[in-house]
């Protein structure tokens, strides 16, 4: 399937800035992409400059086969857009918001339908000042959704909610998925990522540094899987350092650690099998998103996040 969204080589500067130096990555049709990075890793930069907000200085962008900054028309028919910082008159209500939205549009979605969708119905006449920090960020993502678009941008969905209205927020971006809507979504939260979304990208200093499933990026790039075994008596490290395929091997005594490409499980257990080692108890190491990141990135995701 040919993806909705290719970004090849994205490059902005500001001034002397780089905000985004080389950002390259695919959305495909139903997917939920996560852009991933701390503050400041140029994740918003990206995904304005994908809904055709921002010029790009260098590489291209194509959104549904277009360039953004060709066919704004085609982009804003077509892709809907949660701003970090939504702003309406204060005393605008929920249900006439969605229809001043809803007019910009040739042929918008049903504004009860998506009150629904957002479980804002029972909110409808609330004026804007007066809504829960929660129930503005339900607003934004109806106003996102508001043109029927085919792709859905979501920019730090659940920054300032309580743990509660996060856990609400994610359940109703499945809703929203299940409408055929293409997500992408940025966040400097893991947790929002490994929850959400189908892939992750991860940027750090405007450049990808990761890009896989949360599966993939826990189990390890092709040249990062580890896994530990129990011999029936300690192992040599040198004999299986020896194997093109190891990069580590941490033993003690009969428990061993072994890192190492795609196939180091395979070549392992066959080596061992040559010297009549049967190993047991072999379990994948299962890394959490939190450790890929640092890894990638070599520093915690939270650093310079207000608390
Ligand atoms: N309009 C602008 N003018 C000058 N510098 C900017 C502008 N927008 C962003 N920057 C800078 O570019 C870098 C990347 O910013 P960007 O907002 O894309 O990052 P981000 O990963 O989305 O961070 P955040 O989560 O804080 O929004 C930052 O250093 C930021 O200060």
């Amino acid at each position: 399937m040919e993806p909705v969204i290719e970004v090849r080589h994205l490059r902005k500067t500001y001034g002397d800035k780089v905000a985004v130096a080389d950002v390259s990555f695919d959305v495909h049709p139903g997917e939920i992409v996560a852009v991933l990075g701390r503050n400041g890793a140029g994740k918003t930069t990206t995904v304005e400059t994908v809904a055709g907000l921002r010029t790009a200085d260098g590489g291209e962008v194509r959104v549904l086969g277009v360039d953004p900054q060709r066919h704004p028309e085609l982009i804003r028919e077509h892709v809907g857009i949660q701003l970090q910082e939504a702003k309406l008159p204060p005393k605008i209500t929920v249900a006439e918001a969605i229809e001043l939205y809803a007019s910009f549009y040739a042929e918008p979605a049903d504004g009860e339908e998506l009150l629904e969708l957002l479980g804002l119905t029972e909110h409808r006449d609330k004026r804007f000042d007066r809504l829960s920090g929660g129930l503005q960020q339900r607003l934004s993502i109806a106003l996102a959704l508001v043109g029927n678009p085919r792709i859905a941008i979501l920019d730090e969905l659940t920054t300032g909610l309580d743990p509660q209205a996060r856990r609400e927020t994610w359940a109703l971006i499945d809703g929203v998925r299940r409408r055929g809507v293409t997500i992408l979504l940025v966040t400097h939260f893991m947790d929002e990522a490994e929850h959400l979304s189908d892939r992750v990208v991860v940027i750090d200093g405007g450049r990808v540094v990761a890009d896989g499933t949360p599966a993939e990026l826990a189990a390890g790039s092709a040249d990062g899987r580890s896994f530990r075994m129990t011999t029936p008596q300690p192992v040599d490290p040198a004999l299986l350092l020896a194997l093109p395929e190891v990069t580590d091997v941490v033993a003690h005594g009969r428990e061993v650690e072994v890192t190492g490409t795609r196939r180091v499980l395979p070549a392992v257990v066959l080596e061992l099998a040559r010297h009549d080692v049967v190993p047991d108890d072999i379990t994948t190491v299962r890394r959490s998103l939190e450790d890929v990141f640092l890894e990638v990135t070599g520093s915690p995701s939270t650093e310079g996040v207000p608390a």
